[in-house]
């Protein structure tokens, strides 16, 4: 089982970019909470595997993104499923699960697996090409769909995706506020965080913070948005 409720930021290391065993020894001893590892293209069994044996020299949590099926690596703490909940193209909806369920069957250890419902808000990211999210959304817009999330899926998990870009404050404290108020979902914010005051900033308005493309821009900016308490 994964701590996770105690998750103020995570790291989310892309096994399609190349990381030094330093680099990744500093990221890992760097006091975060865990690892995510996860992205949208290039994302095979063989590099997933290798970053995973890297990171296990170390005692943190590891957690896979699951971003393709040919890409599900056994061993890892923990597996976050995506549901894309603005996804437009239905595609990308429901069917890669239907198509991973069937081609795992009984093999999946269902005890370690989470679904965390997505919205993401940055429309020249790459997951939002891929699944075609409608990312022109209000406050309201956003709420409805962590209510969804809650409420109708009952999903633990609401993750507020910018990923590249960072997202307005005072509007994901906003959407923080509201669904805290009424749902027990935990709150992830990504996208764009690059030093230590967005980190501080976002986590206004989030559970957990996830810090991924700065690592391979500025380590020593990326070590930095990891809270002084925990370094
Ligand atoms: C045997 C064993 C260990 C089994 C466990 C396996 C397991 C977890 C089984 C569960 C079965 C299941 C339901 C699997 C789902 C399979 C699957 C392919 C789902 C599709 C998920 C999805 C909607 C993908 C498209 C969007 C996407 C890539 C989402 C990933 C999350 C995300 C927002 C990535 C963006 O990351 P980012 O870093 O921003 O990307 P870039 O840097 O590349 O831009
Ligand atoms: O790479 P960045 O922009 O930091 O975003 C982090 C994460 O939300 C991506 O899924
Ligand atoms: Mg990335």
């Amino acid at each position: 089982m994964i701590d996770s409720q105690y998750w103020s930021h995570v790291f989310k290391l892309d096994p399609d970019k190349p990381i030094s065993d330093e680099a990744l020894e500093a990221i890992c001893e760097s006091g975060t909470d865990a690892v995510i590892i996860g992205g949208t293209y290039g994302i095979t069994y063989e590099k997933v595997i290798d970053l995973l044996g890297r990171i296990r020299r170390y005692a943190l949590p590891c957690v896979l993104e699951v971003s393709n099926q040919d890409a599900i690596v056994p061993g890892f703490d923990h597996y976050f499923v995506p549901l894309v909940l603005n996804a437009t193209n239905p595609e990308w909806i429901l069917k890669p699960h239907q198509r991973a369920i069937k081609a795992f069957g009984t093999m999946i250890p269902w005890e370690d697996v989470s679904v965390v419902g997505y919205c993401v808000l940055n429309p020249a990211s790459a997951v939002s090409e891929l699944t075609q999210s409608e990312t022109n959304l209000s406050l309201d817009d956003v709420v409805a769909y962590g209510r969804l999330a809650a409420h109708m899926l009952k999903l633990p998990y609401f993750y507020l995706e910018y990923s590249g870009t960072v997202g307005e404050a005072s509007f994901v404290q906003a959407v923080y506020q509201q669904l805290k108020k009424e749902t027990d979902l935990h709150l992830f914010y990504g996208g764009g965080i690059s030093n230590r005051t967005q980190a501080e900033t976002m986590l206004n308005g989030a559970d957990t913070v996830v810090v991924g493309n700065v690592i391979y821009e500025d380590l020593r900016q990326a070590l930095q948005t990891v809270p002084e308490g925990k370094r």
